[in-house]
């Protein structure tokens, strides 16, 4: 059980310094800047919040994270190695094995869920813990707070509810805000397509352009809903017209990011 885990420096304060030397304070940096929520953090942003870092101690054997508990922390990886099972079932690496620099943790305390995996130490490990109001402190410092945000937008959409905690964090990491004012072309049928969008907030209406050059509604779209899948899917030119009614709000991915995160759903749009 997580909690057999030794405590080796005397238990974290709220936001007490624990002394750590500049090496362990590199690793610890280099460790947020590589994980996916912390990659553009200002260096500045960390350094109070590496300060409060607590070190803790798994020995090897010993469960650091059980898959159903809840979660109050995010562990940096400073020494040691680790293994990260899903279901029981030990992941491929590199993804299911834990190295010095690997940081863990962070789902539980972004979506309020049980921990998605079991995470075991196969060696004797040191690691750094970050309690849950400090890890939140430091996903404000980030444009991740922006990702805190936008996970609660997205756990509620019907299309992204076969992805898991992990995925959608991505999807919302990777979403890139864009704004239409009222009566704006978003897209223009025939047009090449980039761009996949989720509508945040507003209204929006698909029309297409009949050969008589009319123009007739095909239907209106509005928040969770989405569009522009289908010139990515089919790489072909935009089918139809989508027009802001009044402001809208939507999120978009490319291309890449597009077959990279949605590739696994795609047959469900
Ligand atoms: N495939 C995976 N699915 C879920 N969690 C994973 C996976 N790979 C690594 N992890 C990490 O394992 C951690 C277990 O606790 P959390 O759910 O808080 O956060 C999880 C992630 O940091």
């Amino acid at each position: 059980m997580a909690s057999q885990m030794r405590w080796t420096c005397a238990q974290e304060k709220s936001w007490g310094v624990v002394p750590k030397s500049d090496e362990t304070r590199r690793l610890i940096q280099s460790a947020l800047f590589h994980h996916f929520l912390f990659s553009d953090l200002e260096e500045d942003g960390t350094v109070d919040i590496i300060d409060t870092m607590a070190q803790e101690e798994a020995l090897a054997g010993m469960v650091i994270i059980q898959q159903g508990e809840s979660g109050d922390k995010f562990y940096v990886l400073e020494s040691g190695r680790a293994t990260v099972k899903v279901n029981n079932r030990l992941l491929a690496s590199p993804e299911g094995s834990l190295r010095p620099g690997a940081a863990f943790g962070e789902l539980a305390l972004m979506w309020n869920s049980p921990r998605a995996a079991t995470i075991v130490a196969t060696e004797d490990c040191v690691l750094w813990t970050l309690s849950r109001p400090l890890f939140r402190r430091l996903l404000a410092a980030s444009s991740s707070s922006q990702t805190a945000v936008l996970c609660d937008f997205l756990k509620n959409i019907p299309l992204l509810k076969p992805l898991g905690n992990q995925e959608t964090t991505k999807i919302a990491r990777a979403l890139r805000g864009a704004m239409f004012s009222d009566a704006e072309y978003i897209i223009r049928q025939g047009e090449e397509g980039d761009l996949f969008y989720l509508i945040y907030k507003g209204t929006v209406v698909c029309t297409r352009s009949d050969e008589d050059g009319k123009e007739r509604e095909l239907m209106k779209l509005g928040p969770g809903d989405f569009f522009g899948e289908r010139a990515l899917q089919l790489r072909e030119p935009r089918k139809a017209n989508v027009i802001a009614c009044g402001d809208v709000e939507c999120f978009t991915l490319s291309q890449q990011q597009f077959v990279q995160l949605l590739g696994s759903i795609q047959d469900v749009m």
